[in-house]
């Protein structure tokens, strides 16, 4: 990527900086009084870090937990800086503004978006305190990337601060139609908060084209489409400056996934596995965090029908969830996950035998080699969220398919989906198409029809990996900084 970070040659600040919510670790606390650093759950952090790593540069974000306050330290090559939240910014700002207002709102309304004030006080104040923290980390001149929506106003916050840096911004989640974004009462200071950036990057071209016309609707910016940039990029004036605005769907860290994959370990742990799952002819399996968009109660409700009908014969197959807890104090989470836990006993309960259950749930986090032998175990992938940014589960599970064999049943809706086209593709909203799908995949088609997919899905996915993805964003704001 040729973004050398470390410190700069002043010794004073790092020439790359990632800031994000959280840190790539989380701070836990103990019941003793002891305190470890563990992975932070999501895509975003799995992303990140694997670029961070390969480049040495500093990131800026919180540790986890209210009220820590640790000194920068180093970290697999990284050096951390973290941005301390009390109690009442994690609820205000993280658990009110961020998931509860912006989250549903960019996720389709899939559930009411709140609007809040104080929310919205707490969201500007701790983005002030991320904007400021950042400016004490980057050397003179550093290129700077801000991460998501829980920092939507940091570009241009930083860009007062320190006019000498390059910034750009990406946003993990869907960009919605301008009707809902404006809804936000708060939604021209955070337009401008974006356009703070050089570049603004988003999954997909539906989500860039929804911000340019919202730049042009809100405040008058007029942009142009780049018709020779190979990311069919556009640019936005403002003021005297151009931002350039662009599609660049993430992906994941394709070579290192498939040699995990490929390790004995790995493939004695999944044999083991389907042992003790009681070697069903067919296992599926969902992973994901307990999140209302992830459309896990729509992939129990088909499974459920498909038993119910006997289309599936629960005394064959299994149906594996990982759930990794999630903004659990946030109340549709809470209800979402009631709903889940409902509808696992009903189906174990009315298909199950004794010490034989058809579905088995795990909500809490799972080590990432146990995460690969269960992708490697599975025969069939369901991954069906009402709405998803991009989904790195699902390119995971193809990464992980190195004998070509296995079936990925994938929303409509998942930003994945627009690059993974030979998946069993279905509509969550459509219950009958998703369980047409799971039949096909798990059951109807020929082993040759699936491994056809799997091996297009598998050219995708090992193709374009996330340093290419990396490479592609930095080679679009250099060429931005450079006009
Ligand atoms: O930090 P949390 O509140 O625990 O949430 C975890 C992350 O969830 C979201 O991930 C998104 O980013 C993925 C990578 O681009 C993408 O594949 C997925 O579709 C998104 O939902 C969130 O956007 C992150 O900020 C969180 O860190
Ligand atoms: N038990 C689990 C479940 C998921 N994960 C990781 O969490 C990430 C989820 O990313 P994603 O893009 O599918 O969805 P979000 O959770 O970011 O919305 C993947 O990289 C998974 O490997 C994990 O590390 N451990």
């Amino acid at each position: 990527m040729g973004r050398d970070a470390g410190t700069s040659s002043s010794g004073v600040g790092a020439d790359f900086v990632v800031v994000a919510n959280r840190l790539p670790v989380d701070l836990v606390r103990t019941a003793d009084g002891t305190e470890q650093w563990k992975a932070s759950p999501g895509g975003l952090v799995t992303a990140l870090e694997s670029i961070l790593k390969a480049n040495h540069g500093a990131w800026v974000g919180w540790p986890g937990v209210p009220d820590a306050v640790p000194e920068p330290f180093d970290s697999d090559g990284i050096r951390l800086h973290s941005v301390p939240l009390s109690a009442h910014d994690v609820e205000l700002y993280y658990e009110g503004f961020s998931n509860a207002t912006l989250w549903p709102l960019f996720h389709d309304v899939v559930v009411p978006p709140e609007y809040h004030r104080e929310w919205w006080n707490s969201y500007r104040d701790v983005n002030e305190r991320f904007a400021e923290a950042t400016a004490a980390a980057a050397a003179h001149g550093a290129t700077v990337w801000v991460q998501d929506y829980q920092l939507l106003l940091v570009p241009r916050l930083l860009r007062e601060l320190r006019p000498d840096l390059t910034i750009g911004f990406f946003l993990h989640i869907p960009f919605p139609p301008v009707e809902l974004f404006m809804q936000l009462p708060w939604r021209t200071e955070l337009v401008e908060g974006m356009l703070g950036a050089d570049l603004v990057g988003f999954h997909l071209p539906g989500g860039a084209d929804n911000f340019r016309i919202l730049a042009n609707k809100l405040r008058g910016h007029p942009s142009v489409r780049l018709t020779s940039s190979k990311t069919k990029a556009a640019e936005i004036r403002v003021d005297d400056r151009m931002v350039r605005v662009g599609a660049f769907p993430i992906s994941i860290d394709s070579t290192a996934v498939d040699s995990l994959a490929r390790s004995r370990e790995t493939l004695a742990r999944a044999a083991r596995l389907r042992d003790e799952l009681g070697s069903p002819r067919v296992l599926m399996l969902g992973v994901d965090r307990l999140d209302y968009t992830k459309g896990i109660d729509v992939r129990l409700r088909a499974l459920e029908e498909l038993f119910e009908e006997g289309r599936l014969d629960p005394a064959e197959v299994t149906f594996l969830q990982l759930a990794t807890p999630s903004r659990e104090r946030v109340e549709q989470y809470q209800i979402m996950r009631s709903r889940i836990e409902e509808s696992v006993g009903r189906i174990n309960g009315m298909f199950g035998e004794i010490g034989q259950p058809v579905v088995t749930y795990i909500h809490r986090p799972v080590p990432k080699s146990e995460l690969t032998a269960f992708y490697a175990a599975a025969d069939v992938m369901l991954v069906t969220p009402v709405r998803d940014g991009m989904n790195l589960v699902a390119k995971e599970y193809v990464a992980t398919c190195t004998d070509g064999a296995g079936a990925l049943v994938l929303s409509e809706f998942a930003g994945a989906a627009n690059e993974l086209r030979q998946a069993y593709l279905c509509n969550p909203h459509d219950l009958e198409g998703v369980k047409d799908a799971i039949m096909a995949a798990a059951v109807e088609d020929l082993p040759e029809e699936r491994r056809r997919r799997m091996r297009a899905l598998r050219r995708q996915v090992l193709g374009n990996d996330v340093h290419a993805w990396a490479r592609r964003f930095f080679d679009t704001l250099d060429a931005t900084s450079d006009s």
